[in-house]
């Protein structure tokens, strides 16, 4: 029942802490929010810390959130670690700034190569790219030594960044240059960081303990910054020709640089940074996929059968196969419906309301997107890993209008393109040259799109074809 403030229900707030303590009681915040919602409703209130919060669980009230009001909804937390990692503002960052109409040029320019339409040219390099970067990718592997277990995630982020450095930048670097291996891992910690919840996000008088923890994150983020500029920034600022089209995303940074006059250089370095930073995502994403796959034997063979036909076992897939391997596209899409990445939490940029509910301007709106992935009310069998739950009887991908896992609406994610097409390429040609086993217990967590830096190890063997 809708209570006389009109403000949505929910617990009462401890002193200091507000409601932080329930968060704890499940392995995951979203756990946590699920249950609540059942005491309170698919709309309520938290407290947490200082923050006023707003969760929303069902999927209509979900899209008022995010589609019907997103203008109301654009702004992001103000979390400190957020500060930290981007050169002491968030709004350096695409994903974690608030809406502006820099944010709207910052996306419109990164569109084009990051949203690549099917039938575009920049679809056509994506497939070259990550083709090339592939090949590169095997040659690596093949020096492994395959009795032992192998020690995969450093490789496939490898091959992940030079997939980004070469679609983006026009240049890729080589496996044992130290300087990209430390930079691969550097971004891989980022992403690990990002994906966990710290209490000081809350209650930032807890800041004093994480004093240490900050300088790090400062120091990432300016050992990336001298990495991008020395090896990337300098040589092709060199070679740009103005009365060329663009060669590549950098170019296109660069030549809105001159042209536009609200942006300056630091914009343009920090966009270039946030979308490299991006191949941390699909390597993780791949590192899951694999995680889950592995121990489900038929799968695996589903795949490899899938790619084998498409192939003949006689070249490496590409993208256009893609569309002859529904069962290995579905695959994705299940590892990231179990996976569940959280949507990134939106903040009311003004009072407004959501199902009726007052909301105030700087309310932090949580996205229970966990409950939209793994809910029995929107899954049948919903713990279970079956792929074929985003086949058609007649064998298409289908995905259920409720599955959002890079949300929607006017933030939603700029990269989706480029990770189904990169993950797609690596899994595909992983599979078709090994049988992948586990090698110790892979256990992932919940809500979670990131596994820790230092991983899981696989058993590799080279297929016999
Ligand atoms: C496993 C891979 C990925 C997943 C599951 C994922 C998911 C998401 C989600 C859920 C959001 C939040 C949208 C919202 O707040 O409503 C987001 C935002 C964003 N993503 Fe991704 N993403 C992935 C990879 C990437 C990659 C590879 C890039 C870049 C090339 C990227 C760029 C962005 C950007 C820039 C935003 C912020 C957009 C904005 O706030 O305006 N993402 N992503």
């Amino acid at each position: 029942r809708k209570q006389d403030t009109n403000l949505p229900p929910g617990p009462k707030p401890w002193p200091v802490i507000g409601s932080l303590h329930l968060l704890g009681e499940h392995e995951t915040p979203f756990q946590a929010f699920t249950s609540l919602s059942k005491v309170y409703g698919d709309v309520f209130s938290i407290t947490l810390g200082t923050s006023k919060c707003v969760v929303v669980n069902n999927f209509n009230l979900i899209k008022e959130v995010l589609i019907t009001k997103g203008a109301d909804f654009g702004g992001r937390p103000d979390f400190i670690r957020f500060h930290k990692l981007f050169g002491g503002d968030r709004n350096n960052s695409l994903a974690l700034c608030d809406w502006s109409s820099l944010q709207k040029t910052r996306r419109s320019i990164a569109r084009t190569y990051c949203s690549p339409r099917f039938t575009s040219l920049q679809y056509d390099h994506v497939n070259a790219v990550g083709c090339k970067e592939v090949s590169v990718f095997l040659v690596e592997l093949k020096k492994k030594d395959f009795s032992q277990p192998i020690e995969l995630k450093p490789m496939i982020l490898a091959a992940c960044a030079n997939m980004f450095t070469q679609y983006m930048c026009s240049t890729s670097f080589n496996y044992d240059d130290s300087d990209f291996k430390k930079v691969v891992r550097t971004f891989d910690e980022i992403f690990w960081e990002i994906n966990q919840g710290y209490a000081v996000d809350f209650l930032p008088w807890l800041l004093p303990i994480y004093k240490g923890h900050m300088e790090k994150l400062s120091s990432w983020a300016s050992d990336i910054r001298k990495f991008i500029l020395a090896r990337i920034i300098d040589e092709h600022r060199l070679s740009l020709d103005h009365n060329l089209p663009p060669r590549d995303f950098t170019d296109a940074l660069l030549m809105h640089l001159d042209e536009d006059p609200n942006l300056n250089w630091q914009h343009i370095i920090f966009e270039l940074e946030d979308f490299l930073g991006g191949h941390s995502a699909i390597g993780n994403l791949v590192m899951i996929t694999l995680a889950c796959v592995v121990k489900h034997k038929e799968v695996v063979k589903r795949i490899q059968q899938e790619v084998e036909s498409v192939t003949g076992g006689k070249r490496l897939p590409t993208l256009f196969d893609k569309a002859s391997m529904p069962y290995t596209e579905a695959t994705i899409w299940e590892t990231l419906r179990t996976a569940s990445s959280p949507i990134v939490p939106h903040v009311a940029t003004l009072n407004t309301e959501i199902d009726g509910y007052t909301i105030e301007k700087g309310t932090v709106i949580f996205v229970n997107n966990y409950e939209l992935n793994v809910g029995e009310d929107y899954w049948d069998e919903p713990e279970k890993f079956k792929p074929e739950r985003f086949l058609s009887p007649n064998g298409n991908v289908v995905k259920p209008a409720h599955f959002i896992p890079f949300s929607t609406g006017k933030r939603t994610c700029i990269g989706q393109r480029l990770v189904q097409s990169f993950s797609f390429i690596l899994l595909t040609t992983l599979f078709q040259e090994y049988d992948i086993e586990p090698a110790c217990d892979l256990k992932l967590r919940p809500g979670c799109v990131a596994v820790p830096p230092d991983c899981f190890k696989l058993k590799l063997t080279p297929r016999n074809k």
